[in-house]
């Protein structure tokens, strides 16, 4: 995270209400007592590097209250009213304040008490509403409770997490271990992130030194279970974050590999966090949990509201002009303001076109860098570590970097190529607009993006967005993108949901 932006709030300055003490040993879920430990001293040194950077949330915070909640299932518990009167472990508590969250947002209302009361969940929820936590909470707050394992199998080089995250790319699964970090602070659990595109050494070193909660892509840790360093026999929580995206990106067979042909047990917790829920979401979820609780939160449709949104009908050469022009205009936004970083993200459908474009860009002496599957994996950190801290306030991407990031200050998103599917585009712009801050989003849009125009139209209407004649004209004949009207079930497909499926109980 960086430290540079004026804006970070310290977590030392933060004063907690409660849990600056050991506690007496925890009672775990279901009545029995845990095994007894105690949080270990606060360190203000490390609080500073854990909690700097985080997001400011943002004027809109408080109108997600507002926001249409559908849930299904068997006993569905109530939503939790706050964090401070709810039911999660202290350290939990602690935690939260640090991270500077005063209140739930609504998907953490309601999947809190549901997962904390054993449930199995398939949850759908708006871009940057704070999908992450409402799941990492109450697994470490159900593992607090339960205490550290104090017996089972010991195999030299083995680990054994009770808690596997599932994720498409990396750099989304190195943020998911950041912000587990963060929860785990003061705690005897240990969040270890494994992931491609890296040498498999360091990881493992990594693993030795123990690990609680194990976040992974799917092919790396294929890997390692085959060379025998990971066993999942004493699993108890499974999540598959972005689950329809790494279904897109191929890797059922080995997520099917990972939950069905290893030695995970039956009885462990499953979680879906999903934007849409089309039928392979449906099959997937009916084969891997039980009786499960369905969450929907947020208008169907899915642009956050908080995005204002235009759509410029540029074409060809005229785009990189236009580009040019866009990001000198928010420059200008910024010298009004210096002391704010404002970020702007540029999507483009081909790593060759990233490439030339950020070429296109520093020949303009606009600092710019991109981020596509093509660059090494180091050369991605170092991208986005340079984005994120404002060195190179331009970044262009492909979709590696459409979903789940969560970049502070990211003022625009710009679809430079617009995406085939609408789902696609509603999780691109959702990099601005985040945790109740104001987003802008601009799409260049020709006569080849056409299949797409009537879901676009009516995200923008849904969003109450302006809707140019343009779009409104083409959205007539167009069948509304592949992947984005046609069974998607969920957020971002444009239509009401209920039109295009139950979930499968
Ligand atoms: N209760 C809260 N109060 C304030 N900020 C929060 C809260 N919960 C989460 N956030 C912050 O909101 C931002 C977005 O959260 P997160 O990345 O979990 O969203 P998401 O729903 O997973 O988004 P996406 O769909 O893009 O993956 C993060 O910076 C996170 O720290």
């Amino acid at each position: 995270m960086d430290g540079s932006n004026p804006h970070n709030r310290f977590a030392c300055d933060r004063n907690l209400t409660s849990f600056d003490h050991p506690p007496a040993p925890q009672v775990g879920a279901g009545g029995r007592t845990g095994n007894a430990w105690a949080p270990t001293p606060r360190d203000v040194e490390k609080e500073k590097k854990l909690f700097a950077g985080q997001m400011k949330s943002g004027i809109n915070f408080e109108k997600y209250a507002s926001i249409p909640i559908e849930t299904a299932g068997n006993n569905v518990p109530f939503p939790m009213q706050s964090f401070e009167t709810s039911t999660v472990h202290p350290l939990i508590k602690a935690n939260v304040i640090l991270a500077g969250y005063s209140n739930p947002t609504p998907v953490q209302k309601h999947a809190v008490p549901i997962i904390d009361g054993g449930q199995d969940l398939m949850a759908c929820a708006q871009t940057g509403s704070g999908k992450t936590a409402a799941f990492l909470l109450p697994i470490l707050s159900r593992n607090f409770k339960d205490g550290p394992e104090t017996e089972g199998p010991r195999y030299p080089g083995v680990v054994f997490p009770s808690t596997l995250i599932l994720a498409p790319t990396r750099e989304l699964a190195m943020q998911i271990a950041n912000e587990a970090k963060k929860f785990t602070y003061r705690s005897f659990a240990r969040a270890v992130v494994v992931y491609g595109g890296t040498p498999i050494n360091m990881q493992l070193g990594d693993l030795e030194r123990g690990c609680h909660l194990l976040i992974a892509t799917p092919g790396r840790l294929c890997d390692l279970i085959e060379r025998r360093r990971v066993s999942l026999s004493k699993l108890k929580y499974l999540v598959l974050d972005e689950a329809d995206r790494m279904l897109d990106m191929g890797f059922e067979p080995q997520i099917r590999r990972i939950v069905e042909e290893e030695d995970m047990p039956r009885s462990r917790q499953t979680l879906l966090f999903s934007a849409t829920f089309p039928r392979e979401i449906q099959i997937l979820a009916k084969d891997f949990l039980r009786s499960y609780v369905w969450l929907a939160v947020g208008r169907v449709g899915g642009a956050a509201d908080d995005i204002a949104q235009t759509i410029l009908q540029v074409s060809g050469t005229a785009k990189r002009d236009k580009l040019v022009n866009l990001i000198f205009s928010d420059k200008d936004l910024r010298m009004q303001d210096p002391k704010n970083l404002a970020l702007t993200l540029v999507f483009v459908q081909t790593k060759r076109s990233a490439d030339t474009l950020t070429s296109y860009l520093r020949e303009k002496k606009i600092p710019a860098t991109s981020i596509h599957g093509d660059r090494s994996q180091a050369e991605r950190e170092a991208a986005l570590a340079s984005f994120r801290a404002g060195r190179t306030p331009v970044m262009i991407a492909t979709d590696v970097a459409a979903r789940g990031l969560d970049v502070p200050n990211v003022t625009h998103v710009i679809n430079y190529d617009l995406p085939g599917s609408i789902d696609d585009y509603v999780h691109r712009i959702g990099r601005t607009g985040r945790a109740g801050n104001i987003g802008r989003a601009t799409a260049f849009y020709s006569d080849t993006n056409f299949p797409i125009a009537r879901a676009l139209a009516e995200t923008l209407r849904q969003a109450k967005q302006p809707v140019p004649d343009f779009l409104k004209n083409a959205r007539f004949a167009s069948t509304g993108g592949s992947g984005g009207g046609g069974g998607s079930f969920g957020f971002g497909n444009g239509g009401p949901r209920r039109n295009y499926g139950e979930p499968l109980f």
